[in-house]
């Protein structure tokens, strides 16, 4: 039988572990970068170091014409410009987190609008890059309407060490990938300003009910929300010292200022432009979100840390 062809569109972090692992699991990949030249000449990433890519992989600035599958693996603010040159290459997977700042869009409804015709996934769990690309032990879900084609897709990029579970809840999925960013930024701001663990685990609770409600709110299941993609990729970013988003919130918590902390940064922290178009979502379903939208009038800086950590704390006690 022949190999796979699997194309991932994206070289940051996300997109070189992906690329490795579906080479682990026998794939032919095709990796689009916007940049090829340095990575196909060192065929290394300094932020992965330890990782060489192996020969399976074609590094190139060239879209694949067909694959198995295309895994969309660039930031969530950049999926619609870089989807208008993909091709109708394969079957679509979402592979970013986030929500659309300007359409409120999730990553499956902005891959519908350009090629609606094709089958769409999305990958999400808790999964640092460097572990992956390391081969260290991982599982994360692969979501999609038809079961039966979210099995298909995760066969390709199955090992012992990458456990893919299949979910029908795309929309959960999705929600628990975005929104947990948020959440991390909160726990990270928690931790920087010595607010305490209590804090921390208790801003992960409640963060959890708010993701649960989004997705039940969206036409989810709250459900999914405690698997891998919800409480799974909530523990990972709000405790992960490696965490992008929580070590933004981190500086924040004590009390460097945004634009300072994005200045010395090459990497996404996706919370950051997530935060109010998921508010914004919310309140457009009128879903309660306090945690969400503390964090989005912080990052806007409307409000304090001080005022944060009030606005939290002087909320009226409710009901679990
Ligand atoms: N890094 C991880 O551990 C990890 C794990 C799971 C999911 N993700 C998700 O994968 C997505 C990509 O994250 P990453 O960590 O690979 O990114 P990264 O921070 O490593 O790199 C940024 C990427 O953005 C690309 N980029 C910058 N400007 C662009 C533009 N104008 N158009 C298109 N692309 C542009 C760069 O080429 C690079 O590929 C994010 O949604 C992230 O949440 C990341
Ligand atoms: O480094 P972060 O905060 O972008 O998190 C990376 C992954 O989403 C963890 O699952």
């Amino acid at each position: 039988m022949n190999a796979p062809r699997i194309a991932v569109i994206g070289a940051g972090a996300w997109g070189i572990a992906l690329a490795v692992q579906a080479a682990r699991a026998g794939a032919q990949v095709h990796l689009w970068a916007r940049k090829p030249d340095s990575l196909s000449d060192t065929r290394t990433l300094p932020r992965l170091p330890h990782v060489t890519l192996p020969e399976s992989i074609t590094v190139t600035g060239d879209m694949p014409a067909r694959a198995d599958a295309v895994l969309l693996a660039v930031p969530m603010q950049h999926l619609r410009a870089v989807l208008g040159h993909v091709p109708p290459a394969g079957p679509m997977i979402a592979c970013c987190k986030g929500v659309e700042r300007d359409s409120l869009a999730l990553p499956l409804e902005v891959i519908a609008s350009r090629h609606p015709n094709l089958p769409r996934a999305v990958l999400s769990g808790p999964n640092f890059a460097h572990e992956v690309a390391q081969g260290l032990p991982t599982a994360a879900v692969l979501a999609c309407e038809d079961p039966v084609e979210a099995r298909d897709l995760a066969d390709h990029l199955t090992t012992p060490e990458f456990r893919l579970y299949a979910s029908d809840d795309a929309i959960g999925v999705q929600i628990g990938g975005a929104a947990k960013n948020v959440i991390a930024i909160a726990a990270g701001a928690t931790i920087g300003a010595g607010l305490g663990e209590n804090a921390r685990a208790s801003l992960m609770t409640r963060g959890l009910a708010e993701l649960g409600r989004l997705s039940r709110g969206l036409g989810g299941r709250a459900e999914t929300l405690s698997g891998l993609a919800g409480v799974g990729d909530l523990i990972l970013t709000c405790t992960g010292p490696s965490s992008r988003n929580f070590s933004l919130g981190l500086a924040l918590g004590r009390g460097e200022a945004l634009s300072a902390i994005l200045g010395q940064r090459t990497t996404v922290a996706e919370g950051v432009t997530t935060a109010p178009a998921i508010l914004a979502l919310a309140r457009k379903h009128d879903i309660s979100v306090p945690v969400i939208e503390t964090v989005s009038l912080l990052l806007a800086e409307d409000i304090d840390l001080a005022e944060a950590r009030d606005r939290l704390l002087s909320r009226p006690v409710g009901t679990e």
